[in-house]
């Protein structure tokens, strides 16, 4: 029997009833195979025990073709009539125990898990992978749990520390959502995915080899280089000098790239915007292309919560920007209060491990605003102090660094793309390029500009602050922002 080390990277959950019109099973079967499926789950959910057999012996015969496991749904009596490696149990199936108790030594058994509490009970009674999710919503099949989302797959992968249980994502991952999940699905000890649970991005296609070819690439690109927080990892090392020289390069490849920002901006709750934030935010994911969100005002009203709470599990934002009532709110923090969209008091008493856990948690860079402001990629924390009271006393000077952050990114991605070769690798980078010392730069070319224009002669309050402060944005230079920009690096 085929046995140990399973690769669960790409796994194939079959779907008879998804084919395409005239596309024969096995023949489908057999091409996902050649495209890179590295693990088969036969799922036949209302065949009869004698078609179930034959199909499943058929199955068995191409999946050892390619020296690829198979898995029996459900049904003991098939995996042990065929010599399957193992079988795939749900929530109220036969108990794992049990199942362990007829199958043959070493046999695979996998379960499928909803919550934490599944995934603890499934490692305690010896499970050897768990199928988590859902992770989206899926037309296959009627999923009766709540969507996880790939924001609640963090803390489900970290059950999984300390054991050897391996982890596969399911429910409406594609090709051009699996990326997304990939890098989206890692809890905060750094626990990701090994693999991904497919059926209708394979089955339904009319070239399932193809369709396999392109998951598995990506799969393998990430397995064999993780992705991080959009930064440069954290084995570079960020200190003031580098953070500061990567400001100066960045701010002249705006000017020489001009990249095309799409800004949604106010009436976040309403529909519109909100489905337009949808809709882009995926656009700009498949695209690889940064993504910076800011939850203005989130803590404000459940529904902007919840808005917030759905873009967030639809696409990954590359940096969320806020106040510190706006990222407390989103932390579900109690820390800080509102006022409106502005937040008030004292702020949070550890801003530093605060930017650095949301950062860990959302797999992205956070910044979070105020008099001083915080920056992190979930390992490093940078902290800016330039800035001047009056940008406090205008309105939307918040929005304006949500924008700076924006274009900074957008340059930075371009820049990156121009490098790269046009047959590079497949990589496993979401948003390409430095986006930790873009948000960085944005931060840094407000505040800085605040700085210039709030020492003017033609200032005398907020109301000539503001042009002036656009003057001084416009006027910015590298030599300037290098030389103003107030950093500290905390590791
Ligand atoms: N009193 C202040 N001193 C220095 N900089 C400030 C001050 N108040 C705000 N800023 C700067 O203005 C920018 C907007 O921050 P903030 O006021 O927190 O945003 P929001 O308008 O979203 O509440 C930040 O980059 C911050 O550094
Ligand atoms: C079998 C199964 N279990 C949970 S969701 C699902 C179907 C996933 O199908 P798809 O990959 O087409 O969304």
């Amino acid at each position: 029997m085929l046995r140990r080390s399973i690769d669960y990277s790409l796994y194939l959950v079959t779907g008879r009833d998804l084919l395409p019109n005239g596309k024969d099973y096995l023949e489908s079967l057999e091409e996902s195979l050649q495209g890179g499926v590295s693990l088969v789950q036969i799922r036949e959910k209302t065949t009869d025990t004698g078609e179930f057999l034959k199909i499943a012996q058929q199955s068995k015969a191409i999946c050892r073709k390619y020296n690829v496991p198979i898995l029996i749904n459900d049904r003991l009596d098939i995996a042990l009539a065929i010599g399957a490696d193992g079988v795939h149990l749900g929530q109220t199936d036969m108990p794992i125990a049990v199942a362990r108790s007829m199958l043959p030594p070493n046999s695979i058994i996998g379960m499928t898990c909803n919550t934490v509490e599944h995934v603890r009970k499934a490692v305690q009674d010896g499970a050897d992978y768990v199928g988590v999710g859902p992770v989206w919503t899926t037309q296959t099949k009627k999923v009766t749990s709540p969507i996880v989302g790939v924001r609640g797959m963090g803390e489900m992968l970290k059950a999984l520390d300390g054991t050897n249980v391996k982890a596969v994502a399911i429910a409406g991952i594609k090709f051009t959502n699996v990326l997304h999940c990939l890098h989206g699905c890692v809890s905060t000890t750094g626990r990701s995915l090994d693999g991904v649970a497919v059926v209708s991005d394979i089955v339904a296609s009319p070239d399932p080899r193809l369709a396999a070819q392109r998951l598995a690439a990506i799969v393998q690109a990430f397995k064999s280089n993780p992705s991080h927080n959009f930064s440069l990892g954290p084995t570079a090392s960020y200190t003031p000098e580098s953070v500061k020289a990567s400001v100066g390069v960045l701010l002249p490849l705006i000017r020489h790239f001009s990249p095309l920002v799409h800004q949604i901006t106010n009436n976040v709750v309403t529909n519109q915007s909100a489905n337009a934030t949808l809709a882009l935010g995926l656009n700009a994911n498949i695209n690889r292309k940064p993504i910076v969100f800011d939850p203005v005002g989130v803590g404000a009203t459940k529904y902007r919560q919840s808005s917030a709470n759905y873009l967030l599990n639809t696409w990954q934002a590359t940096v969320i920007k806020g106040n510190a009532a706006e990222l407390g709110a989103l932390a579900n923090s109690l820390e800080v209060q509102a006022k409106g969209v502005d937040s008030v008091g004292k702020g949070f008493a550890d801003p530093a491990s605060f930017v650095r856990n949301l950062a860990k948690k959302e797999r992205c860079v956070v910044v979070l605003t105020g008099m001083t402001d915080w920056v992190s990629d979930g390992t490093t924390v940078v902290k800016l102090s330039n800035g001047h009271p009056l940008l406090g006393e205008i309105t939307g000077s918040g929005c304006m660094v949500g924008s700076s952050i924006a274009i900074f990114c957008a340059a930075a991605s371009v820049a990156e793309a121009a490098k790269r070769a046009p047959d590079a690798p497949e990589d496993a980078r979401l948003v390409r390029g430095d986006m930790f010392a873009a948000a960085i730069a944005g931060v840094l070319a407000v505040t800085i500009a605040s700085e210039f224009a709030a020492v003017r002669a033609d200032v005398k309050g907020s109301g000539t602050f503001l042009p002036a402060l656009i003057d001084e944005l416009g006027g910015l230079t590298p030599d300037k922002m290098v030389s103003a920009a107030r950093v500290e690096v905390i590791h």
